[in-house]
């Protein structure tokens, strides 16, 4: 009898179904009955919440854009954000909506306040895809996400300060004018592997050059690259990569970074995407992923290797140094100084990290100047007379380098090279900040802490009340014209960035373009081989550029 009931008991027991449970299968049936409906009901939800529940509901802009990243990842993906970025402002105006809590400006103005120094908009989370994710160099180092604490913000900020002062020293323009020789004999380098391109005939030019010399088509905008990643490699590590020797892209060395940069762009718009990718430790198993096995990585993981153990008596030089201090050198030494604050991963990670900020961000300011001056005759015309006057009156020298102080005098030259930087900027995709947690008044509008404050150089440098009616044509003059103007199109110039996080390594590029390009105007005349072709770009973080062929020839005795 007692064991009947205890049967009884336990089957009513098992029988009943708790409330959580029974909701929980209707739950699981309806959804596979209804998912067809319920899924894109659910979506559609979403977007409209994104779109609609955000107080920048009322900026206009693509539809995509309100409710989803998706349009920002299309552009991107496409390479094409510099110029949508310039469509976007000439349709909608100068505060336009990107993404669900992200707007874009068009005003310099605007750009200046937020970029400055000290006003507490820090960067977004896009910066921290760039490599490396276990040690942030000074472009990746943005712990200093809205909601952090205020003391972790402080700590953040001083985090990126400590970095930046230590290479702040190599990066000078006194050190990098020490580090000249160097560059000069890259150039040096650079124009004897020219000189193959240039018609076999005696006599200079094209027009003279012998009638069986067809001129070769030459890609200036890969040499360019070249001579941009040698100087580095002598910069950083006091040896060249080789490229200029090789005239081609050793294992694939420079494409490597391109793509990685293109990686970084797009999924830096997504960066939670970035776990499932490049930081998968599933990914880092298959040998042809690892980034440590690249060209320019191992380059810098063997110059690191040779000058340890680090000591003060050696001051972080190579074993065969020949006196010079490079940026390696230089950072060891900071290194040295303070082991805490300076770490040898940061020594490390900021030497790597200036072969990728560097290198196409130069070549591609080289491209763009060379292209947009070959493109406008009026202007090649111009310039040729310049540095041709220049030789005859001695203000530059007319045979071997041109120094810092020569290139200078040719301000011709000077207004070309601002006004390339001006209408092709090196980056091509937004420099991107959060508005400090209290909110912040801009252009008449506030807008609440965390929202995404983004601008872009192609954007900004086009504005017409600062730079002219005819700001969207390459006018050199435009710098010459009236020297109060020029200082103020000077202050609202952000090819480099601006405040805190201004570009470190400017001093480099700018010695760098003024000795090799003045050379090449010097010594050698061009031709675009189709002068009806744009030259291709396609902005990843920097803006690579391809299809800068031209016909090369030796330059006659001064026409001047
Ligand atoms: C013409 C050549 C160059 C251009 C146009 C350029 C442009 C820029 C821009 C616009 C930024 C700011 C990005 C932002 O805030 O989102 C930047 C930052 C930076 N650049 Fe450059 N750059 C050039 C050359 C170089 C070189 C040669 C180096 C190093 C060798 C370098 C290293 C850096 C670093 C480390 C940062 C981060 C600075 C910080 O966040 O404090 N750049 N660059």
């Amino acid at each position: 009898m007692d064991s009947d009931n205890a049967n009884v008991t336990s089957e009513t027991h098992e029988d009943s179904i708790s409330p959580v449970r029974a909701f929980i299968s209707i739950a699981l049936v309806s959804i596979e009955q209804w998912w067809a409906v319920l899924l894109p009901l659910l979506i559609t939800a979403r977007l409209a919440y994104k779109r609609y529940a955000s107080p920048l509901r009322s900026y206009p802009g693509p539809f995509w854009a309100s409710c989803s990243r998706v349009w920002k990842v299309k552009s991107t993906f496409l390479g094409r954000t510099n110029w949508d970025h310039v469509e976007l402002h000439k349709k909608y105006g100068p505060i336009v909506r990107i993404a669900p809590d992200e707007v874009s400006f068009s005003s310099p103005q605007v750009a200046r306040h937020v970029l400055a120094a000290g006003k507490r908009f820090t960067k977004t989370d896009f910066y921290w895809v760039f490599p490396p994710p276990e040690n942030p160099d000074i472009f990746t180092e943005i712990r200093s996400e809205v909601n952090t604490p205020f003391w972790l913000l402080i700590l953040t900020v001083w985090q990126h300060a400590m970095k930046k002062k230590v290479a702040n020293v190599p990066y000078s323009m006194a050190a990098m004018r020490q580090l000249s020789p160097f560059i000069d004999d890259t150039v040096e380098f650079f124009m004897s592997r020219l000189e193959s391109y240039c018609p076999a005939s005696d006599t200079p030019g094209f027009k003279q050059a012998g009638v069986d010399t067809k001129p070769q088509t030459v890609d200036l905008g890969k040499w360019l690259h070249y001579f941009a990643f040698d100087v580095l490699g002598e910069v950083a590590f006091g040896r060249s990569f080789g490229f200029l020797a090789a005239g081609f892209d050793k294992e694939d060395a420079i494409k490597t970074i391109d793509n990685s940069q293109r990686y970084n762009g797009v999924v830096g718009q997504i960066p939670e995407f970035d776990y499932l990718l490049r930081r998968n430790p599933l990914l880092k198993l298959i040998p042809a992923l690892d980034p440590s096995n690249y060209l320019i990585t191992r380059i810098a993981k063997e110059e690191m290797n040779k000058r340890r153990p680090f000591e003060v008596e050696r001051e972080g030089k190579g074993a065969n140094s020949d006196g010079r201090e490079d940026l390696l050198a230089s950072l060891i030494k900071g290194h040295l100084k303070d082991r805490e604050r300076f770490h040898e991963g940061d020594v490390f990670s900021v030497a790597h990290g200036a072969i990728f900020a560097g290198s196409d961000s130069t070549a591609s300011t080289m491209q763009s100047l060379f292209w947009l001056i070959l493109s406008t005759p009026r202007v090649y015309a111009t310039i040729t007379a310049e540095t041709d006057a220049a030789v005859q009156n001695g203000t530059i020298s007319s045979t071997g380098n041109i120094d810092w102080a020569e290139a200078q005098s040719l301000s011709y030259f000077q207004a070309c090279l601002k006004e390339a930087m001006r209408l092709r900027p090196a980056v091509g995709l937004n420099m991107t900040r959060h508005a400090p947690s209290e909110g912040v008044d801009l252009e008449g509008h506030h807008f609440p802490g965390g929202t995404r404050l983004a601008m872009n150089g192609w954007v900004l440098h086009r504005d017409r009340e600062i730079f002219g009616e005819d700001a969207d044509l390459y006018r050199p003059e435009r710098w010459l014209d009236d020297e109060e103007n020029a200082k103020v199109m000077e202050r609202y110039m952000f090819q480099f960035g601006g405040g805190a996080h201004i570009c470190i390594g400017r001093n480099l590029a700018i010695l760098e373009i003024n000795k090799v390009c003045p050379r090449l105007l010097r010594d050698y005349e061009f031709q675009l081989v189709d002068p009806t072709r744009e030259l291709k770009a396609t902005a990843t973080f920097f803006v690579i550029q391809e299809g800068l062929e031209v016909y090369i020839s030796r330059k006659g005795p001064s026409k001047a």
